[in-house]
């Protein structure tokens, strides 16, 4: 059966295969992609042993996926800029610096979460 229906599914679902590829092609080319998977690992890892509540959960799962995202969209910079404008521009320095900024907003705001969520976990 083919349709107008049938290709958009098609074109949804190729959609999907090229942004999972993506993720692939993150962890496998950056190293700091499985620092983050093995500090993801740990951390669940953490959650389940310390039996954290579903709220906790919650704010581990949004906080880890912030740092993730932000991790993948400033690779995306740091390669687009190196592609457009390879050679030294204070421009380029401003835009790589803001897109590794949002990173550390992120980590530090992972740091602090899992600070209130685990510290009184190990004080115990
Ligand atoms: N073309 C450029 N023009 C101006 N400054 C740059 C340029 N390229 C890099 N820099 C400076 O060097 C810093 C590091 O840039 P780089 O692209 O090497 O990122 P990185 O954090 O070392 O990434 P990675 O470790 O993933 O290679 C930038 O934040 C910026 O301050």
């Amino acid at each position: 059966m083919t349709g107008p229906k049938t290709n958009y599914l098609r074109r949804r679902l190729l959609s999907f295969r090229y942004a999972f590829s993506g993720i692939a092609a993150f962890i496998i080319t950056e190293p700091h992609a499985r620092i983050h998977a093995l500090a993801t690992v740990l951390v669940a890892a953490l959650g389940l042993y310390a039996r954290i509540t579903a709220s906790q959960w919650i704010a581990v799962v949004i906080v880890t996926g912030m740092v993730w995202i932000t991790e993948m969209l400033n690779t995306v910079i740091e390669k687009m800029m190196d592609h457009l404008s390879p050679e030294y521009h204070p421009r380029v320095k401003w835009i790589k610096d803001v897109a590794a900024g949002a990173v550390l907003v992120a980590v530090l705001v992972a740091v602090l979460t899992g600070a209130v969520i685990f510290l009184p976990v190990f004080i115990k």
